[in-house]
């Protein structure tokens, strides 16, 4: 801090206090202390976990860098230039002032290799143009600036009544002007259009040429500024979720270079300025200005991202999506899982990968548990922090008896599982694959901005279908499920009729196998749930939602879901 105020040459180094560097102070433990290094570790990383997210729900979900508001402006044009032609013999050549080079253009181009919009600058300028110089040389015309965004990035023009917009080139400029007696700013404004050939600045305002020359541009500008405010009665609004590809044509000729996509334009360039040629006349044989270059256009963007998931998890805080979603995925997602609410700040996206004959890739290992992360990198640190731990499978709760929709694991699946061990290729067996969205969880009242409101749903709306998760250990879960519809709703109307399925999570809570009687009961609960969503939870289409209990954390009854999912989606993309 102090380094950097020396830097900006200073004289008294002065340390802001907010930049006071706190010293934490830590208790020391001793050998004696009764609690465990490990237990320790877990606590410290719990509570900056826990203090990040209440940070994070001050804000009112906020924070979510899923929306960005962007300066852009084109490139200013170069300036024309005054000069005239000098040669042996000839005295008094003509004149000989070159074209400054255009501005350059701002283009927006999405591309796949990006997920997130926090790479990208918030005010973005384009090149400028090269100015022109004696002896008829042109300025050189500014290479265009591309902004790369995420694919899945909605681009729109703020209004001109949104206070959050920029001041256009016009304005920027009226703003710059007031306050000033209309000869000064007279002068300021020609001193902003022209360039004169040097000690004749005075001769060339007087003269009749260069006011018929300055008349002309003012129209021209008045032209220019009308088109500009016609053009923004259509603001700019691109959807770009494909990818742009420029194919070069099979019969193109050998040699024929593949060119890279530039994407859309946003902000155009200014012209250059013009050389004194061209005011050339009969009157004025070897005028003795030139102009300068245009600004360019200068807009302001919203970017919006939303993450193309083909199906997302809604579900209220510690219902168990995050387990879910490593679950399907084998462990490969880094998805946060404790057990207090709202550890999950942000939406993951996960890919779930299904073979042939119906099984998807978490499910090859065998009596995998998938516990709470922070527990199991303090268990596996060696692992990767996808590490889940594996148990004897008979001492995990078995749901077969109390799941009427559990199926059978095929045989091909055991067979599949023993001869792909972990970090086998699924490529070689994959024949169809989707993407999964692991949600923040949604409470009551997200809609006016309690817990990390609902703002994160963005994300939601291109989904192809959605799945309710719900804890079934709760005592009355078919609750939650009018929760989640309602803030559905609240947050658009319409949203909760992509709902496909329910799933009853920790459903291992309620049935251990060796107790009939909470068997029996889990089977009635499972039965009142169902017959709640055919009662209440019915879609205007008609449809029903599939209920599935399930265990994300024993990876129980997953199969089945993973099927009717990969069935959603199919249904999704083919009516696309
Ligand atoms: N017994 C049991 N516990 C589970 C199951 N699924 C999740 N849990 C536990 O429930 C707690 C919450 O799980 P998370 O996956 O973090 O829940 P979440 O819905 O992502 O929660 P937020 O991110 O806070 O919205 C953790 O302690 C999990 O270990 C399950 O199927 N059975
Ligand atoms: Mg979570």
């Amino acid at each position: 801090m102090i380094l950097s105020s020396a830097r900006h040459h200073c004289t008294t180094w002065l340390v802001p206090t907010h930049r006071v560097p706190v010293l934490r102070i830590t208790r020391r433990f001793t050998h004696n202390d009764n609690r465990d290094n490990a237990d320790l570790d877990d606590l410290r990383e719990k509570s900056h976990r826990q203090r990040k997210t209440e940070w994070k729900r001050r804000q009112g979900g906020q924070t979510f860098l899923d929306h960005l508001i962007i300066n852009v402006r084109g490139g200013s044009g170069g300036n024309g230039c005054a000069a005239f032609h000098r040669e042996k013999f000839i005295a008094y050549g003509p004149p000989s002032g070159g074209d400054g080079g255009r501005g350059g253009d701002v283009y927006i181009l999405p591309t796949p290799h990006l997920t997130t919009l926090s790479s990208i600058p918030k005010r973005i300028r384009g090149e400028p143009g090269g100015h022109g110089q004696g002896t008829w040389q042109n300025g050189k015309g500014a290479a265009p600036t591309i902004i790369k965004v995420p694919l899945g990035t909605v681009v729109r023009e703020l209004k001109r009544d949104d206070p959050r917009r920029a001041k256009d080139e016009w304005e920027a400029e009226e703003e710059s002007l007031q306050g000033l007696d209309p000869s000064e700013k007279r002068e300021k404004m020609r001193a902003n259009r022209w360039v004169h050939y040097p000690r004749s600045a005075d001769d060339n305002v007087e003269r009749d040429s260069f006011k018929v020359a300055e008349q002309a541009m003012y129209k021209l500008e008045r032209e220019r500024r009308f088109a500009r405010r016609t053009r923004l009665l259509n603001p700019i609004h691109l959807d770009l979720d494909q990818e742009e590809k420029l194919e070069v044509p099979v019969d193109a000729p050998l040699g024929v270079k593949r060119l890279e996509p530039m994407g859309h334009l946003v902000a155009s360039g200014g012209q250059g300025g013009v050389g004194n040629p061209h005011f050339v006349s009969t009157e004025n044989r070897s005028p003795k200005f030139a102009t300068r270059g245009q600004e360019g256009e200068r807009i302001t963007l919203s970017l919006e991202l939303k993450l193309l998931a083909d199906i997302g998890l809604v579900g209220l805080p510690n219902a168990g999506k995050s387990t879910l979603l490593r679950a399907l995925t084998g462990g490969r997602v880094k998805s946060e899982v404790a057990s207090y609410a709202f550890t999950t700040l942000n939406p993951v996206v996960g890919v779930v990968r299904v073979a042939g004959d119906g099984s998807y890739e978490g499910g090859l290992q065998q009596g995998v548990v998938y516990g709470e992360t922070a527990m199991e990198e303090l268990l596996h640190p060696d692992q990767s922090s996808a590490a889940a731990a594996t148990e004897d499978s008979s001492s995990s709760p078995d749901l077969a008896s109390a799941n009427p929709h559990t199926v059978p694991d095929p045989q091909s699946r055991a067979d599949a599982a023993e001869s792909h061990r972990p970090g086998h290729h699924f490529d070689i067996i994959e024949n169809f694959r989707f993407t999964i969205a692991d949600n923040p969880g949604l409470i009551e009242h997200a809609s006016d901005n309690v817990g990390l409101g609902h703002s994160f749903l963005r994300a939601m709306e291109r989904s192809l279908a959605l799945v309710y998760v719900i804890d079934f250990s709760n005592s009355a879960p078919w609750d939650e499920l009018v929760v989640l519809r309602d803030e559905l709703e609240k947050y658009q109307p319409g949203l909760s009729a992509k709902a496909r399925m329910v799933i009853a999570n920790k459903a291992d809570l309620l049935a251990p196998s060796n107790d009939a009687h909470a068997v029996e009961e889990a089977k009635q609960k499972l039965q009142f749930l169902q017959d709640f969503v055919a009662q209440h939870m019915v879609l205007e289409s008609g449809r029903q939602l599939d209920v599935v209990p399930a265990s994300a954390k024993f990876n129980q009854n997953l199969q089945k879901i993973v099927g009717l999912m990969t069935d959603y989606v199919r249904d999704a993309r083919a009516a696309q």
